[in-house]
Order: structure tokens, then sequence, then C-alpha cells
């Protein structure tokens, strides 16, 4: 069996209060983009896992797709795997894909297994790996908060606008980009503020990493800068970054990047 994990962007994001257990409260959305991984898994004598196309740092063993089946082997009676992942998603990039990647497991597995979770079952398990990870169980457009793990519906499609996503070269680790912010409260809530017309986005809705990520990595300043030189309605960094999306009323005419830079139009 064969699913395409998908890559998410977040259109705000607000820390809100580092809490006890070392996480931080957040609010923001999460909008699912059709950017996408292949992951392939096919009944084997031994476990196995191999990836291809972007390279994943880090030892294979601690890959999250292997995190997510030996977690759900404690409660089920699953067989050996052979497990392929081939990565599309930048890594660092505040795109989720890792996490992705692990919520299309569990479904993979609920599915050719026929285990019977339903869509909070597999939420549940997902949580557990990570704190955007339960978003890719469903990938619809929802209001995040807690820890990114609850969610709200959201009533947002951007489908009459163009997107364009932009790698620039770097690697933004979540937890440092944590650790470079001061939680404040805002003056209006996120759930408020999505409600503006895009094109009121640009003056309102803010993502708080941006402000000591660019002051540790000018490059995705000067990306953002030059996505609204090139008529964006709306630029944001995703998550904690380093990719920056700008939403276009049509398909701009962008600069020419330099080949480190990676360009998706989705
Ligand atoms: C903060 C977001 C916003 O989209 O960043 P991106 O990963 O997308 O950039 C995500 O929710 C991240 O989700 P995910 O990447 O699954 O986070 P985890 O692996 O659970 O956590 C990585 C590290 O980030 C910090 N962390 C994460 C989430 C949170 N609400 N508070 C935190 O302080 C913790 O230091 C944790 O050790
Ligand atoms: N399947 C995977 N794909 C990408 N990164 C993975 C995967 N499994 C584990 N990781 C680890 O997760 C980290 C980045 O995760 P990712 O979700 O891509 O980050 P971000 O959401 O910030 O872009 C990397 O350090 C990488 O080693």
């Amino acid at each position: 069996m064969i699913l395409f994990p998908n890559a998410k962007i977040n259109i705000g994001l607000h820390i809100l209060n580092r809490r006890c257990d070392g996480y931080h409260d957040l609010e923001t959305v999460f909008y699912p983009i059709p950017l996408h991984d292949a992951l392939e898994a096919v009944e084997a004598t031994t476990l196995n896992f191999e990836s291809s196309g972007i390279v994943i740092p880090g030892i294979a063993g601690d890959n999250l797709c292997l995190k997510a089946y030996k977690m759900i082997k404690k409660d089920f009676d699953l067989p050996a795997l052979s497990i392929h992942l081939h990565k599309k998603i930048p890594i660092g990039a505040g795109l989720g894909g890792g996490s992705s990647d692990a919520a299309y497991f569990i479904r993979l597995l609920n599915e050719k297994f026929r285990l019977k979770l339903d869509t909070a079952a597999m939420q549940d398990y997902a949580r557990k790996l990570g704190a955007d990870c339960a978003f890719f169980i469903e990938s619809k457009p929802v209001f995040a908060y807690g820890k990114g793990e609850e969610f709200k519906d959201v009533s947002l499609d951007l489908s009459a606008y163009s997107l364009v996503l932009i790698m620039p070269p770097v690697f933004v680790s979540t937890a440092d980009a944590f650790r470079g912010v001061k939680p404040r409260i805002p003056e209006t809530p996120l759930q408020e503020l999505i409600k503006l017309p895009v094109e009121q986005w640009k003056e309102h809705i803010r993502n708080d990493f941006e402000e000591s990520v660019f002051r540790t990595y000018p490059i995705i300043q000067g990306l953002k800068n030059s996505l609204y030189d090139a008529g964006a309605l709306y630029v944001s960094m995703s998550g904690s970054g380093a990719a920056v999306y700008g939403v276009f009323a049509d398909k701009p005419e962008l600069p020419l990047f330099d080949e480190s830079y990676h360009v998706f139009y989705v």
C-alpha cells in the first residue's frame, strides 16, 4: 500500500505561554497544501526501513514512521514490514513533513490491517509522536490550540488564490525557535483575525516566531520581502521556519532565486 503524506502551512501563530511540561500553549491555523512525500509498506520477513529523495538528518532507526509502527505494534498484532519513504517535503521547514509521515503511517496501518481505529483514536496515537502530528490524521484546515494538538473547525478556502512556497537554504530547529520567543497574549485572538479578508491579513496576522528567527537568519526576512515585492497579498514564514509562503491573487512573476532555494507552486 502506498500513501502520500502532505505538508501544511501555518496561517498566523501566537505563542501564548510556557507550560509546566516545557511545551508552549499556542494558537494557529493549520492549512494543508498539496506537496507530498510517498510512503509505501509491504509485508516482509523482517522489519526494514529505507528512504530516498531529500536526505533525512539523524539515524534511520529514529524515523517517525518506525516510531509510529512500534507504538501501534504494542497494541495490535502486526506483521513485519518493509517500509519505503520518498522524501520531497523540505525538512526543518515548518511544513510538518515528519509529523505527516508518522500520521499517514498510522492511517496506512489502520487501513491495511483493518485495525478499526476511528479518527479520534488515530489522533490520540498521533499526539504521542509530535504536537502537530494529530492534524495530519484528517489533514483539513483547522484552528489549532493547546500544544497544537487540539482542533476546532475553521472555514477557510484559499483555492481561488495562487500559493507559492519557498524553502531557503536554512534549517530551523523547532525546539531552538521556541527558545527565542517571549510568549504573550494577543490583543485579538487568531480565531477572530482569520475571518478577515486575505487582503487585510498583512496588517493583522502574525507569526510569533518570525521576529527572533529573522534575527538569526536574515535571509528568511529577505525572502519574505521579495515575495511582497513580487505582489503577494500576504506572506509569512510557516511554523518555526524556514519555509516562507506567499498568497497571490494570480500566479506571480517571481525574481530568479539561487538554485539553493526550492520554489513550489502549490
Ligand atoms: C510549533 C509548530 C507549529 O506548527 O512548529 P513547526 O514544527 O510546524 O515548525 C508545531 O506545532 C510543532 O510540532 P512538532 O514539530 O510536532 O513538535 P514536537 O516534535 O512535539 O516538539 C518539538 C519541540 O518543540 C517545542 N514545542 C513544540 C510544540 C509546542 N506547543 N510547544 C513547544 O515548546 C518543544 O521544545 C519540543 O521539544
Ligand atoms: N519521516 C521524517 N521526515 C522528516 N524528518 C524526520 C522524519 N522522521 C524523523 N525526522 C526528524 O524530524 C526533524 C524535522 O522534522 P520536520 O517535521 O520535517 O520539521 P519541521 O516541521 O520543523 O519542518 C529532523 O531532525 C528529522 O531528523
